[in-house]
């Protein structure tokens, strides 16, 4: 069991509550708070961490760049676990600040842009800064001389650095919720649980029409589920792409390896990022769900596409 973990600090992030929903024995361990998502892989990298956790993705705003951009293109690390974690947002000021004094809010990108809805209504005038974590915010704003008025933070970031809550319950979705990835050095993935993911990047070969589909027959024909495809830039120019893919299974089972192997044959280079348990190991993993081929779906479908056409989004 790892026992030195780097995670996105300071003190107070969804990151660090999300460490501790994967390791709640994690009392003992040594918690290294780092100043951004950058740092967390090199600290694993370099062994002083034997484990990092990050944000991978969020159900508003989708993957995190960073963390996407050091699993495709830095040196390999892999997933060995993940925790899905609810966010709840609280707008935090010094002692005595009322919501109409707020000039300068500052928080995480992410949070920003869950907080569009609430900012655009109550702080019209504000000017928004982006800062490496909601709890680096937190901290900046409980500096003297601090260049911001106030943060959007979790509720024990707000507090752990001795401000006063202004709003809670900002976000514009109630059921926002962040996947955390934890990261370890190269080796064997944990064993199959039963309820597993694997995580791979594909890269394809020369571009060609149906290139995208005979990446995603490999996982069709084996009857391995997708729960999540994203392209992004290789950064070798604009037009390339790479996907990023989470399956349901894990690279031990007969379907996922095949598969794989099958990725292998048709990709110029596949990145295999983990097998590691499913933080939703409840969910309902019967997946096929048959065509709706009926009349009455064809109709329904007609009057969708005449809707769109009509520009009645
Ligand atoms: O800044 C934080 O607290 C993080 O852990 C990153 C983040 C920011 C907003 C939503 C989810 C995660």
């Amino acid at each position: 069991m790892p026992n030195r973990y780097a995670y996105l600090g300071p003190e107070g992030t969804f990151t660090e509550a999300a460490l501790r929903a994967l390791r709640p024995e994690a009392a003992d361990a040594q918690l290294l708070p780092c100043a951004g998502v950058d740092a967390v892989f090199g600290a694993v990298r370099r062994g002083e961490a034997d484990a990092g956790v990050v944000p991978l993705e969020n159900s508003v705003e989708g993957g995190v760049p960073t963390t996407m951009a050091e699993l495709i293109n830095g040196d390999p690390l892999l997933i060995t676990a993940e925790a899905a974690v609810p966010v709840e947002f609280t707008l935090f000021a010094r002692d005595g600040a009322a919501v109409g004094d707020v000039k300068r809010v500052a928080t995480h990108p992410h949070a920003l842009a869950q907080c569009r809805r609430w900012l655009s209504r109550h702080l019209p005038d504000a000017e928004m800064h982006t800062v490496s974590s909601t709890a680096a915010a937190a901290q900046s704003v409980a500096e003297p001389g601090s260049p911001y008025d106030a943060a959007i933070c979790a509720r024990i970031a707000g507090e752990r650095y001795g401000l006063t809550a202004l709003a809670s319950g900002i976000g514009d979705r109630a059921e926002a919720a962040t996947r955390f990835v934890q990261l370890s050095r190269p080796g064997p993935p944990p064993p199959p649980t039963g309820a597993d993911r694997t995580s791979l990047v594909a890269f394809l070969s020369a571009d060609h029409p149906g290139a995208l589909a005979e990446l995603l027959d490999q996982f069709a024909v084996r009857g391995v589920n997708l729960t999540r495809l994203e392209s992004r830039p290789t950064g070798d120019g604009l037009g390339r792409y790479c996907f990023c893919v989470d399956a349901d299974g894990h690279v031990a089972d007969a379907a996922v390896g095949e598969a794989l192997m099958g990725l292998r044959r048709i990709c110029t280079d596949v990145r295999f990022l983990g097998s590691y348990p499913r933080a939703d190991e409840t969910a309902d993993l019967t997946p096929f769900l048959p065509a709706r081929t009926t009349e009455a779906d064809f109709q329904e479908a007609a009057r969708w596409l005449e809707d769109i056409r009509a520009g009645r989004v």
